[in-house]
Order: C-alpha cells, then sequence, then structure tokens
C-alpha cells in the first residue's frame, strides 16, 4: 500500500501508510486502542475504498471483483457476525462461495475441504453443533476455519488469538505458520500480544495514530522505549528464543 488514507465520518483514521508485504512474508500491525489497525485491515480486505493506494499481489485493489477476490483474500474479522441458527459446518462451508458455481451446489471437494480444516483446528466433533452455542474461544477457531476454507494465499487476520486459551492461541499461530510454509501464504495480522506478535512475525509495523511509528524485524520494534512513547506502558524487553519477550512491569 503506498499512502493510504482512510477517513471515517469524516475523521481521518489513517494519515498515509505505505506498507509493502512480500509474498510468503508474516508482517504484524502492533499499536494502542484506536491506532488504525483493524481500519488498515479493512482496507485492504476491501471493505473500505481507498483508491489508487493498494494492490494486491499486483492488481490494483479496485480492480479486483469481489469473487476474485475472496480467492485471493480471506480476513478474519475483529467479531464477526454469528448468523442465527447457523452450524458450525456450513459457516465454514460459506468459505468455499467462491468456488461454487452460480445457481450450483457445493462439491465433495468443498465438503471435504470443510471437514479437513475442521480437524486442523481441533474442531472435529462441532460440526453440527449452532454456532451460537459455542464459548468463544471455540467460535474464534470457526471463524478462522472458514478463512483457511477460502483457500485464499493472503490472510488478513484481525487479533486472531484475543479470545484464545494460551494452549489454543500457540495451536492457532503454529498452524498458520505451517500452511504459511507449506502453502506460500501471506500473512498480515493485528495483535496485542506483542511477545506472541514478535515471535511469528518476519516484520512488525507500529501503527501509532494513523501513521506508520517504526517498522522492521521484531527487535527493532519491540523496544522498551517505543513501547513507552506510544503505549504510555511501563515494560521490560527480555531476549527470547525466538524473539524478544515484553513484560508489563508495574511503574515505580
Ligand atoms: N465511523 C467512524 N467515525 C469516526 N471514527 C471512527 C469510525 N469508526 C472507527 N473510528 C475510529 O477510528 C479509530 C481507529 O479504529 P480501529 O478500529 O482501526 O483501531 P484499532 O487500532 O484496531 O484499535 P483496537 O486496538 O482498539 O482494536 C478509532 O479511534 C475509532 O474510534
Amino acid at each position: 500500500m503506498r499512502d493510504l488514507r482512510v477517513s471515517l465520518d469524516g475523521t481521518p483514521i489513517l494519515a498515509g501508510v505505505d506498507l509493502t508485504v512480500e509474498r510468503g512474508e508474516w508482517v504484524t500491525v502492533i499499536g494502542p486502542n484506536g491506532a488504525g489497525k483493524s481500519t488498515l485491515l479493512r482496507a485492504l480486505g476491501g471493505l473500505l475504498p481507498a483508491p489508487g493506494a493498494i494492490r494486491i499481489f499486483g492488481t490494483p485493489s479496485e480492480a479486483l471483483r469481489r469473487r476474485d477476490r475472496a480467492r485471493v483474500v480471506a480476513t478474519v474479522a475483529q467479531s464477526p457476525v454469528v448468523p442465527a441458527g447457523m452450524t458450525v459446518f456450513d459457516y465454514v462451508l460459506l468459505g468455499r462461495t467462491p468456488y461454487v458455481p452460480p445457481l450450483g451446489r457445493e462439491s465433495a471437494a468443498d465438503l471435504a475441504a470443510v471437514r479437513d480444516v475442521l480437524t486442523r483446528l481441533d474442531l472435529d466433533g462441532f460440526g453440527r453443533r449452532e454456532l451460537a452455542t459455542l464459548s468463544g474461544g471455540e467460535r474464534q477457531r470457526v471463524f478462522l476455519a472458514r478463512a483457511l476454507a477460502q483457500g485464499a494465499t493472503l490472510l488478513l487476520l484481525d487479533e486472531p488469538t484475543s479470545a484464545l486459551d494460551i494452549g489454543h492461541q500457540q495451536e492457532v499461530l503454529e498452524l498458520v505458520d505451517q500452511l504459511r510454509r507449506a502453502h506460500g501464504l501471506t500473512v498480515l495480522a493485528t495483535m496485542h500480544d506483542l511477545s506472541l506478535a514478535g515471535e511469528y512475525a518476519d516484520r512488525m509495523v507500529l501503527l501509532a495514530a494513523g501513521r506508520v511509528a517504526a517498522a522492521g524485524p521484531p527487535r527493532d520494534v519491540l523496544t522498551e522505549d517505543l513501547l513507552a512513547r506510544h503505549y504510555r506502558a511501563s515494560v521490560r524487553v527480555l531476549p527470547g528464543e525466538h524473539g524478544p519477550l515484553v513484560v508489563p512491569v508495574r511503574p515505580r
């Protein structure tokens, strides 16, 4: 994206963001509440107009038709709408919509893709359950399952682990990383857990008040100075095996 500017109801939210994500790369956008992270993902997902600012694998975003975009870009929003009465299986099957011919039905391959992704996300046995009856964490895995079933090569993940327990956080991020390596997926995520973010991202972008305040490998972005300045947080940053570990410490 080049000079991405978004205003909502007359309020400037993104004030000229430049960001390139290479094919196969994992980039995580961090930043304090209200910095514009979700807005950035929504613009990339085609949900907000951004004429001329975004190219997806070389194609101007506005030139992609909805169905074509859905085969390339899959988004897991922060709080997706949960359709009343819909089962987990049918919800994940919605991810196959871009492959179903107009007025046609899902193929055996579509159904198999859904079963496969449910297994990978530890959701066997949940297929017939009504989505609305699942716990927050179970639901979050179903939202990710739908995006993975879509078979897109660019995954936009808006706080994909915020409702998950520590085990499922790791499981989901490991799965995304495995898929990335095996199928060359490109991942753009937002996360509030900074240590976890740094362990998985190749590069991080610190967004503050709609601008890029810092960008680079996790060790360059997760510094005590930058985090204190932009989050107004008191933290210690310790060296970790897979990236810096950010520990909040009570201010003196
Ligand atoms: N329709 C709107 N009109 C005016 N301001 C809006 C509108 N929608 C969102 N905003 C504001 O845009 C800013 C950025 O919101 P966004 O959801 O992108 O932030 P975020 O970085 O994802 O925050 P969080 O970490 O809290 O999820 C916020 O201050 C929000 O209140």
